[in-house]
């Protein structure tokens, strides 16, 4: 796995508008303890390879001297990465319906999201595919909080993805292509969610 990869999983991601600005970051596994992630605050339509950072999964610090300031994000894909040792690929997003459904969680002060008997939850790879709950993480300011709580709160079987309140999305699975299509289900689970609410109402 290349950083050429995860800049065009990223330029994707960014062509539909996923990653506005600077949002978002990608990370992948290097074999070893360490893993490849995206450079902190740089437009993701436009990286190229002299945009990634290898950093250690123990201490999500960078691994040599002079390489670009990772991720703001790290410390959760590596607490993602330390939680599920068969997951090679990490992807957190702004997609629009998964973010807005973070935000209504948020509102609430729901820390789950239940979807149930929609198709697409298939494409997350879960055990039983007629519900999933997602988890919604708190978005404090300090990073590394996040990361903790994601420790504490998920177990090796979570299903792979979650929300972060007033924020976005994070996926992750065996590799980037899974992990960037559990991210488009995710956004597909909340859009769907948020139209037939729309039309119920
Ligand atoms: C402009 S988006 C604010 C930071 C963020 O939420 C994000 O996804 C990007 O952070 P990074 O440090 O990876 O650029
Ligand atoms: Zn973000």
């Amino acid at each position: 796995m290349s950083g050429a990869e995860l800049a065009g999983t990223a330029a994707g991601l960014y062509a539909r508008g996923w990653l506005e600005g600077t949002a978002g970051n990608l990370s992948v596994r290097l074999s070893g303890d360490s893993a490849l992630i995206t450079a902190s605050g740089v437009s993701k339509g436009r990286i190229t390879a002299a945009d990634v950072v290898e950093v250690g999964i123990a201490d999500s610090r960078p691994v040599r001297e002079g390489a670009p300031r990772p991720s703001a994000e790290t410390t959760i894909h590596t607490a993602l990465y330390r939680l599920s040792p068969g997951s090679h690929a990490v992807v957190h997003a702004h997609p629009p319906y998964a973010t807005a459904i973070a935000i209504l969680s948020a509102r609430r002060g729901a820390d789950t999201v239940t979807f149930t008997d929609l198709e697409i939850i298939k494409g997350l790879g879960l055990t039983d595919p007629s519900k999933v709950v997602v988890p919604v993480f708190e978005n404090h300011a300090h990073v590394p909080a996040i990361a903790d709580d994601v420790t504490e709160r998920l177990t090796a079987d979570a299903p792979p993805v979650m929300l972060i309140g007033n924020h976005g999305a994070t996926t992750w699975g065996p590799t980037l292509e899974i992990a960037r299509n559990r991210m488009e289900c995710l956004e597909a689970l909340c859009q769907l969610t948020l139209l037939v609410d729309r039309t119920a109402a």
